[in-house]
Formats: structure tokens, sequence, C-alpha cells
């Protein structure tokens, strides 16, 4: 069962002289299950990738589809979840606020957002900090709180743009623990963009983005 099927996509960015081909023809599943990373060097594609597939960004040519889930945005913000890459915690929303902020957007009450907002900081080991505003927190724990966020609109699939890329090793790690306890027990499907091939190599499957091109090694076989 795939969750994202993409055949032949590619995005450009900008036109004429100045175009910048980001994603160049692309085919590619997501599975149900998957564990997924991507890999490749600063502006190879992978963040256009994962927009690609979230649904953020639209093809240039190609098709994306999500057999699974609903035809409409709304539908597929319900199952679909993304760890941006940087900074995205609102400013004056506080921690909580911004954890509750996926569920609540997707229809879910606010009693039950807070139950699924504090369930995720504490399974991301921040629930101490519920009450504070993002600017009282260093770069790790806004991160956590990104990922909480993800978890609280129990996505299907789980897409993390560099989750770890700002934080140091120890931080990093946790977070990836918690990316990959919370996908088992969502029963989502895991896709990560990192540089870091310690970080990739804990997940299953790595894929490799090449000046936009992606490298997809075949099962049981070369790449
Ligand atoms: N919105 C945009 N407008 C113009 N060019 C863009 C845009 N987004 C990405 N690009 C360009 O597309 C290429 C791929 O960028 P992308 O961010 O997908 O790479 P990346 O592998 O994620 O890089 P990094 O690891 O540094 O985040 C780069 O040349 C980048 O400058």
């Amino acid at each position: 069962m795939s969750l994202v099927r993409c055949v032949d996509v590619a995005r450009t960015f900008g036109q004429g002289d100045r175009a910048v081909v980001a994603v160049h023809g692309c085919s590619c599943e997501v599975a149900a299950s998957a564990r997924i990373a991507i890999t490749g060097s600063s502006g190879s594609g992978k963040s256009t990738l994962l927009h690609l597939l979230a649904g953020l960004e639209v093809p240039t040519s190609g098709t994306v589809s999500w057999p699974e889930f609903g035809t409409s945005l709304a539908e597929r913000g319900r199952d679909i979840a993304v760890v941006f890459q940087g900074p995205s915690l609102l400013p004056a929303l506080d921690v909580l606020e911004n954890a509750m902020m996926a569920a609540v957007l997707t229809g879910i009450d606010e009693a039950e957002a807070v139950v699924r907002g504090l369930a995720a900081l504490q399974a991301v080991g921040i629930s101490d900090l519920s009450n504070q505003l993002p600017e009282t927190l260093s770069g790790g724990q806004a991160q956590r709180v990104a990922v909480a966020r993800a978890l609280t609109s129990r996505p299907r699939l789980l897409l993390a743009d560099e989750p770890t890329g700002q934080l140091d090793g120890v931080t990093g790690r946790h977070v990836m623990d918690v990316l990959l306890a919370a996908a088992d027990e969502l029963g989502a499907a895991l896709v990560v963009s990192t540089h870091d091939p310690a970080i990739a190599a804990r997940l299953a499957e790595q894929w490799e983005m090449r000046d936009g091109r992606l490298f997809v090694p075949v099962r049981g076989g070369a790449a």
C-alpha cells in the first residue's frame, strides 16, 4: 500500500536564465510502513522533494498522488504532518498551544487537543515547558515542540526536513528516538531528510538526491 506516489515529477523555480530545476523527473513511492532517509548535499533538492511529498509544493510537471488519503487539501492535512527545517513556532502562542495547533487545525475539539498536546510534549521530554513562549526556548527545545506539534494530528505520513540539523549530537539523537517511536506508535510512515549519515543509518531505506535527481536503491539489490 502506497501513501504517496510520484510519477516523473519535476519542480523548477524561476524562469528563463534564472530557472533552477530543484527536482528532475523523479518517480518514487512511500509505503505505509516506510522508514526513509533522504540524503544529499546542500541544494540537492531534499526539501523540495519532501514538500512535494507533503503536497506543499506543486510539481511543474509529472504527478504526485496520495492514493490512501482524501483528494482535498483539508483531508490530506489530517493524514500528513511536516516538521519544517528551521524555526516554525508561532511566537505569540505558548509551547502547549503551539503543540496543539496541528490537532486544532484538523478540527479536533480543544479539550482533546490539549490532551494530545500534553501527551506529545511528554513524549518529546519537555512537558515542563508547556507554558513558556518560544522566545525562551533553546534551538533543541523548539525543535522538540515542532516534533510534538506534528504528532498531535496523529498523521499517517510524518515528514521531517533536517529535524536534527541545528541540534547537538545528543539532542539530535533524542529527536530521532522520538520520531521513530512516534511513527511506530501511530503506525505512520516516516520520511526524514538529513545531511547526517548517522541519522540516515537509523532508517531502513536510504534515498539519495544528487543535483535534483533521486536515486532509490532497488530492494535487495544494488542502487
Ligand atoms: N522557493 C525557491 N525559489 C527559488 N529557488 C529555490 C526555492 N526553493 C529551493 N530552491 C533552489 O532549489 C534547489 C534545491 O533546494 P532544496 O532546498 O530543495 O535543497 P536541499 O537539498 O534541501 O538543501 P539544504 O540541505 O541546504 O536544505 C537549490 O538550488 C535552491 O536554491
